[in-house]
């Protein structure tokens, strides 16, 4: 038993320097990983792929642990219409359609085209088709004002989103979020807002306690896991 704990301890010290070693996040090397060793048309093996990718390379993937939070909200929710900012390869987009309806659709922006490229392949490979989701390259503020006219109304959405995860740039968080409340596209019954913190010291969640502070009748947190804030955002007819 002692030998399989050093065995363990040296393989997370061996993968610790690798990540170290190659810590640059590149998009390219992690398609190319994905694509080449996972199965396709299977979205839990392409998710296991990148999980052992992440292990020795840098990764910009949510990752299993956020991805666990992230599945609890998505099975309460029951979105019918999700919008996701910052897919780059795709590992959210392929997790949050994994828990979709049938008749369920993502909406994915990416700022960057070549990353968006590769994402939007990694979603195909995962067994997703383009009936279930959209990628759109920009940068949120380029494509916030555009969403309305690809967003598809689902039965008792009314052409709104029921789940937003933000997961491209913090500082540009709180102004997105109000951007898309202003253009009415959260749901006015309810909306989850799933907010990716990797930088513990990040203000911007200051300036989203700010904002619920300031207007708790629309907004209150919901839920918040290790790098993960769920806030909800929710209009009564009157406002
Ligand atoms: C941390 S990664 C997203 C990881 C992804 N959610 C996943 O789990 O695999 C952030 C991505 O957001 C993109 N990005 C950064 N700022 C953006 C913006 N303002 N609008 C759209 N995409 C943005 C970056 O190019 C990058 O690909």
């Amino acid at each position: 038993r002692r030998r399989a704990r050093v065995a363990r301890l040296c393989r997370s010290a061996l993968a610790w320097t690798l990540r170290l070693l190659r810590g640059r996040v590149c998009a390219k090397s992690t398609h190319a990983f994905v694509f080449s060793r996972c199965t396709h048309g299977n979205a839990g093996s392409v998710l296991e792929t990148f999980d052992i990718y992440a292990e020795t390379h840098g990764s910009a993937a949510v990752g299993p642990q956020i991805g666990q939070a992230l599945d609890e909200v998505v099975r309460r929710v029951r979105p019918l219409r999700v919008l996701e900012l910052g897919m780059h390869c795709g590992y959210s987009s392929v997790l949050l359609l994994r828990l979709l309806p049938p008749d369920g659709r993502l909406l994915t922006v990416e700022q960057d085209p070549a990353v968006a490229g590769l994402g939007e392949e990694i979603i195909l490979v995962a067994g997703f088709k383009h009936t279930q989701f959209q990628v759109l390259t920009g940068s949120s503020g380029e494509t916030i004002p555009t969403l309305g006219t690809f967003l598809e109304p689902a039965p008792g959405t009314s052409g709104t989103f029921n789940l937003v995860l933000m997961d491209h740039d913090p500082q540009q968080y709180l102004v997105d979020l109000l951007a898309l409340e202003n253009q009415g596209l959260l749901c006015p019954s309810g909306c989850s807002v799933v907010l990716i913190i990797r930088n513990r010291r990040d203000k911007c969640l200051e300036e989203l306690k700010e904002l619920i502070r300031a207007r708790p009748d629309c907004y209150s947190i919901k839920s918040q896991v290790g790098g993960m804030v769920e806030l909800f955002f929710q209009k009564s007819s009157s406002q």
